[in-house]
């Protein structure tokens, strides 16, 4: 090893929270393994913070600046670890970062599912890396494989849960019969959920993990705002009990996959909803904060990425796995792979996209209602392939599944359905992925 390679690499932690106090944990307890494995010491040279005064562990008062944008430009730091979270500090601070010859590593995915492009441009001018492995699917690699391994491979599909609160609180609703508020009160405490929740159970940050999912496997650009989005905030018991009477559980999926136009083009659907999962299909027995990412490429087949989606020392895990290649880049020379957006195929709308819907819906039980509702679903070409009436006077509802048909004339049936004098209100609206028909 050269002299050069010795020298000790300088380390910026900023944020100092769930995830950012188990990375400045792991750094001073594996110390010396990851020195070995780096080929020089890593220095914390300082930990920014927002608050000074409020006690730490693992952490040297002496290291705590709350002066984060002078901490990313000092001359003895070589890698930045962004863990503040947020867009515009966190926006700035990366970019000066990179642009004084930092590498940085974030995960930070509500920020890169809009400003990767900005912030890899920026990166490969000063020719330093940019790591993210931890903004998707926290402790699993999911990232690297995409953009590394399947680097020769033709990615058709990438799907799965990549959310882990809104995992936790589906199954401890549907496990235990818990309650929705409760459960995120929990998840929010065990250090799964976002600083602001919305961005978990309306789907945002599923969705921002789909964009970058999307952009990586794709070889295109796709943010944020290309990604069709819904939540699960309005996932009821009862929707968690007509599930399971069809063999089925509730999951928010996170979906990226190549759909042809009519004229035989691709273009990228990635979109993110609860979607009704039979029983058997492996992202069924996905539970609590774990997540699941399964993908299809031409050549490697089906491929099933599985582990803790979110948490402190999971997400740590990935950020020191991305901090262990930057720092070895910084001692050997070179940098990671740069992002590829070359294909750069269109954005499909949802209502091109093909799937299957279940429909519950309280009606007037009198004869020849059943008729008139399948007569909205033939008028739009949607084909039934199951319908069960539950219930009985006041409390009839009729709960349909469709087969497979464009989600333009899935949702057209439904605003016909709920204009029918037969159908006192639709209830209930969801999709039904991961089976044929
Ligand atoms: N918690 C998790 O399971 C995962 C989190 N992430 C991402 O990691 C990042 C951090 O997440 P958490 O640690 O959970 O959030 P957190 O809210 O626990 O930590 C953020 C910390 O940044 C500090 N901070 C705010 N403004 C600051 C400033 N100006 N200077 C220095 N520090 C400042 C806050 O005081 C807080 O301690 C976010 O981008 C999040 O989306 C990614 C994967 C999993
Ligand atoms: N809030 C996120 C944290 C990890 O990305 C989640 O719940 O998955
Ligand atoms: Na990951």
């Amino acid at each position: 090893m050269t002299d050069d390679a010795r020298r000790t690499i300088g380390v910026a932690v900023l944020g100092m929270g769930n995830v950012g106090a188990e990375v400045v944990r792991i750094l001073q307890q594996s110390a010396s393994d990851l020195e070995a494995r780096v080929g020089a010491p890593l220095e914390i040279r300082g930990v920014a913070v927002r608050d000074l005064g409020k006690a730490r562990s693992w952490c040297s008062p002496s290291l705590l600046t709350d002066d984060a944008a002078s901490l990313v430009t000092r001359d003895d730091v070589d890698v930045v670890v962004e863990l503040i979270g947020g867009i515009d500090l966190p926006r700035t601070l990366i970019g000066t970062a990179l642009e004084h010859g930092k590498s940085v590593v974030t995960a930070n995915k509500a920020l890169l599912a809009d400003y990767t492009g900005e912030l890899a441009t920026i990166a490969a001018r000063a020719h330093v890396d940019l790591y993210f492995e931890a903004a998707v699917a926290g402790a699993i690699p999911v990232i690297r494989p995409l953009m590394q391994s399947l680097a020769g491979d033709t990615v058709q599909r990438v799907a799965g849960i990549v959310n882990g609160t809104t995992n936790f609180i589906l199954s401890a609703m549907a496990e235990n019969g818990d309650d929705y508020a409760s459960t995120l009160a929990e998840a929010g405490r065990l250090g799964y959920a976002e600083a602001d929740p919305t961005a978990d159970v309306e789907g945002y940050d599923a969705a921002a993990k789909a964009a970058i999912l999307a952009s990586i496997a794709f070889h295109s650009r796709v943010t944020a705002g290309d990604v069709y989005r819904e939540g699960i905030s309005t996932i009821t018991t009862d929707d968690h009990e007509s599930a399971a009477t069809l063999d089925c559980t509730i999951k928010l999926l996170s979906i990226c996959e190549r759909i042809d136009d009519s004229m035989g083009r691709q273009r990228v659907s990635a979109r993110v909803y609860p979607a009704l999962v039979p029983n058997s299909h492996p992202l069924a027995s996905v539970n609590g904060a774990f997540n699941a990412v399964v993908v299809e490429a031409e050549n490697a087949g089906r491929l099933m990425f599985y582990g803790q989606g979110a948490g402190g020392s999971p997400t740590a895990s990935a950020v020191l796995g991305d901090l262990v290649m930057a720092a070895r880049n910084k001692v050997h020379g070179g940098r990671g792979p740069l992002e590829s957006t070359y294909a750069s195929l269109p954005i499909a709308p949802i209502g091109d996209v093909n799937t299957r819907y279940y429909v519950s819906m309280k009606v007037a039980d009198r004869p020849g209602v059943l008729s008139t509702v399948a007569g909205e679903f033939a008028k739009r070409r949607v084909s039934i392939a199951t319908v069960r009436q539950a219930g009985a006077g006041d409390d009839a509802r009729l709960i349909v599944v469709t087969h497979r048909a464009p989600d333009s004339a899935l949702s057209e049936t439904v605003d016909a359905l709920n204009d029918l004098d037969a159908v006192l209100s639709v209830s209930s609206v969801l999709r039904l992925e991961g089976t044929d028909g």
